[in-house]
């Protein structure tokens, strides 16, 4: 039987409702720390709802989050970074116009302190710090295969090259729980050998607890440490990934979807 860590968020009993159509129901998941937790279930199981209530970008009609004990029910989507909570999109979310290296700073932004400001007035320690700032995200750079790109402008890059730097400017934000929305979709199968080494391999290096919700089974059964499976807005298994893949509810949700 799996230890446990320290127990990082809470999702208690999370409803949310968009009209005639339940999109979570009374929903409950721990995930704990450095813990690689996968997320699965059919079209339309609520996966992405679940995500957005996360980042405060939905609000529930009924339960509650907590992150290290402490409800995020009045808190807005900016101030989830802050909490440790980091994430990355379906579609990739970044600013075109800005190279790479600076939309991965932006993620770095909140991280440090005191902004612009900081910027004209600081003084040594300032400077220090930006320093400090500058050679983490080349770390990230490199480590995400992105060093020879770092002033290249976004709108030159392929969707599988966006979702590289969405996770570095994920990962600058120095999260606790790090949420990867889909980061297999539109790779090749070399692309998602590389992305299952890396998710490890940011877990171990960067202490971040991941949570991957991923249509490739292959992906998320290989890299979780546990799986949570949902389907019409409920969670209907929970469990080590071979106790979730072989979960009779689980198969059944599956019959007739493609499972990667
Ligand atoms: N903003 C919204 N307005 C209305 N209905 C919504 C909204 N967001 C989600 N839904 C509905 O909630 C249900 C769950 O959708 P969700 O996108 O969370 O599923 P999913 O598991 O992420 O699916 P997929 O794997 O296809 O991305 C669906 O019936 C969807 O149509």
């Amino acid at each position: 039987m799996r230890q446990y860590g320290v127990l990082l968020l809470e999702v208690r009993d999370l409803t949310i409702q968009f009209g005639g159509v339940i999109a979570l129901k009374k929903i409950c998941l721990e995930i704990y720390e450095q813990e690689i937790l996968g997320l699965i279930g059919p079209n339309g199981a609520g996966k992405t709802t679940l995500f957005n209530c996360l980042s405060r970008l939905y609000r529930q009609n009924s339960g509650d989050i907590f992150v290290y004990g402490e409800s995020t029910t009045p808190l807005e989507p900016e101030d989830m970074a802050a909490r440790g909570i980091g994430r990355t999109f379906q579609n990739t979310a970044l600013f075109e116009t800005m190279t790479v290296y600076e939309n991965v700073l932006t993620g770095a932004q909140f991280a440090m302190s005191g902004g612009l400001t900081a910027d004209i007035l600081g003084g040594p320690k300032v400077r220090r710090e930006r320093a400090e700032t500058r050679d983490r995200i080349m770390h990230l750079l490199s480590l995400l295969h992105l060093a020879d790109i770092s002033d290249h402008t976004i709108a030159d890059q392929n969707f599988a090259v966006r979702k590289r730097i969405e996770f570095a400017r994920a990962l600058a934000a120095e999260p606790s729980l790090l949420m990867l929305d889909e980061p297999a979709g539109g790779l090749n199968r070399e692309e998602v050998a590389h992305l299952e080494d890396l998710i490890r391999q940011v877990r171990d290096e960067f202490k971040v607890a991941v949570l991957l919700v991923e249509h490739h089974l292959n992906l998320v059964m290989k890299v979780s440490d546990r799986v949570v499976a949902m389907d019409f807005g409920q969670k209907i298994a929970d469990g080590l990934p071979h106790e979730v893949r072989t979960h009779p509810q689980v198969l059944q949700a599956y019959l007739g979807e493609e499972t990667a």
